[in-house]
């Protein structure tokens, strides 16, 4: 599976950082590091325009100083304000090496570029509201305005604005991303996020950014059966069966077959639509060994039919994508009741239904919920994430906004079940069909349906072929 970029804590961001000390490159080093790569994306985005570093007590502020002196160095007519006296060694280390003068924060005028360096991973609470208030001023004047590491005020683990945090045009975020990158409300507060190299060690980071997966196009002695078939069980609101069962067809899946409840609706010609009322035709259905795998709850309703058609998916056997009102019924049942190795798709509402109000970062909260269910899953959201048991944690970046609209989640899930029946991997299943999914939105453009999202499939499964 093609990996992401890592993200790290910032207790892991620490570690690392220990790590690189130990093999001999001392701090300042680094410091110099992420200044020169820093400043080379400020030159290239804002060349000689004037320039006002805020720079803070800690190393953060030190990284600021180290840009303010480079740049300098290439032309640019550079400002230095500062937030009280530099605290670490570091940090004196590159005020000193700057050597110019240095104003008050506060009274600081305003300029054309604007280098926020004043608190990275060591934010400990919310910035002063005075501080706050000057910050958004100075950033609202500039034309260009660039956050080190992460803007100030934005709690790196959690996302969380710890006081107001005025939008930033690129947040250069230094050695490897921090959660906040992805997570909401954090990750909206910048138009633009890079990356910069510093030599940090990230080979062992358990959360990764969602990337682009590879896929393949099927090999000649491919056949419907060996690409993967899929049931989609629906229930009550055949739309929501009919969306994921379409998903689940252009989603690279060989066959799929749509148990409907009650009249079949009009529905593509490619899948095989079943009248299945009673729960004993749908575990008559799935006693097939073919099945790779098996999806349950977009539409499926919440009463007693409901509950029994869910049993005979259950009894099946089969791997299991659960959706929806699936996900309601279990969490009725509670935790026990959900099969190990499945993959749950659940939005905030289905997450607390099942798991309760888990204390923590929202990455924090999908890898406890996947510990408990023993289950890889997609916490849903405009910064969803993907969680396995064993610790692996994907994060998708921001996407579009116009998937929130009825039916987006069960193009979602019948994407999830195309990619599982295809991969047999739950967890790369979760990733592709995140990616899909974002990726067909992005296409869509605006004002879409979930429907809308059908058609773009088969180009953004092309694209990354
Ligand atoms: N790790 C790495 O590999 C590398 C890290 N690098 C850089 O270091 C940055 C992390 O540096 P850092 O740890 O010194 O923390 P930083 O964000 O500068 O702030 C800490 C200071 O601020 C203070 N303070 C906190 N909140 C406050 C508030 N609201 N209002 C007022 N004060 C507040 C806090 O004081 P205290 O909480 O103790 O009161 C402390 O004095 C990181 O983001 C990156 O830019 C790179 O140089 C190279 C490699
Ligand atoms: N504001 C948003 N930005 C980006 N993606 C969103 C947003 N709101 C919802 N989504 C995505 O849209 C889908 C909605 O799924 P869900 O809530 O289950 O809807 P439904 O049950 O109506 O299909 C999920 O994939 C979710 O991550
Ligand atoms: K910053």
């Amino acid at each position: 599976m093609m990996r992401g970029h890592a993200i790290l804590t910032g207790a892991e961001m620490r570690e690392a950082e220990q790590a690189v000390m130990a093999a001999g490159i001392p701090e300042y080093m680094l410091m110099e590091r992420a200044g020169a790569a820093a400043a080379e994306i400020v030159w290239r985005a804002g060349g000689k325009r004037d320039l006002l570093v805020l720079c803070g007590p800690g190393n953060n502020g030190g990284d600021g100083f180290v840009i303010a002196r480079l740049l300098r160095a290439r032309g640019v007519a550079v400002r230095v304000a500062a937030l009280g006296k530099s605290r670490t060694d570091s940090s004196m280390k590159a005020r000193e090496a700057w050597g110019g003068p240095v104003e008050n924060f506060l009274d600081a005028a305003p300029a054309t570029q604007i280098v926020d360096a004043l608190f990275g991973t060591g934010l400990s609470r919310g910035l002063d509201a005075e501080v706050a208030t000057k910050l958004r001023a100075l950033a609202e004047q500039a034309s260009f305005s660039y956050a080190l590491d992460l803007p100030s005020g934005v709690q790196t683990d959690t996302g969380e604005l710890l006081s107001d945090v005025p939008g930033m045009g690129v947040c250069i975020a230094l050695g490897a991303l921090k959660p906040a990158h992805m997570l909401q409300p954090a990750a909206t507060c910048w138009q633009r996020l890079v990356c910069a190299d510093i030599g940090i060690e990230t080979s062992h980071a358990k959360m990764h950014r969602l990337a682009p997966p590879q896929l393949h196009r099927p090999g000649p002695a491919a056949h419907k059966y060996s690409r993967g078939l899929v049931a989609v069980v629906g229930g009550e609101m055949a739309g929501a069966g009919l969306l994921a069962s379409q998903a689940a067809a252009h989603g690279g899946s060989g066959m799929v077959r749509h148990l409907v409840q009650g009249q079949v609706q009009e529905g593509p010609g490619a899948i095989i639509a079943e009248r299945t009322d009673a729960a004993q035709d749908v575990a008559h259905r799935l006693n097939d060994g073919r099945f790779r795998a098996v999806l349950a709850g977009p539409g499926l309703g919440r009463g007693k039919g409901a509950s029994d058609r869910l049993t005979a998916v259950l009894a099946a056997g089969h791997p299991l994508v659960l959706d929806a009102d699936a996900l309601v019924l279990l969490a009725e049942e509670g935790l026990n009741a959900v099969p190990p190795g499945a993959v749950l798709t659940p939005h905030e509402g289905e997450f607390v239904r099942l798991f309760g109000n888990l204390p923590g970062s929202k990455v924090e909260r999908a890898l406890e919920a996947a510990r408990r269910s023993r289950s890889t899953l997609i916490y849903k959201g405009s910064d969803s994430i993907v969680a396995a048991p064993d610790g692996r944690a994907v994060l998708s970046p921001p996407g579009s906004s116009w998937l929130s609209t009825a039916g987006t989640g069960d193009v979602l899930a019948g994407l999830v079940a195309a990619r599982l029946a295809v991969t047999g991997d739950g967890f790369r299943a979760a990733c592709e069909a995140l990616w899909l999914h974002a990726e067909a939105a992005r296409r869509a453009g605006a004002a879409f349906i979930a429907d809308d999202l059908l058609v773009e499939l088969p180009a953004a499964i092309a694209s990354r072929l």
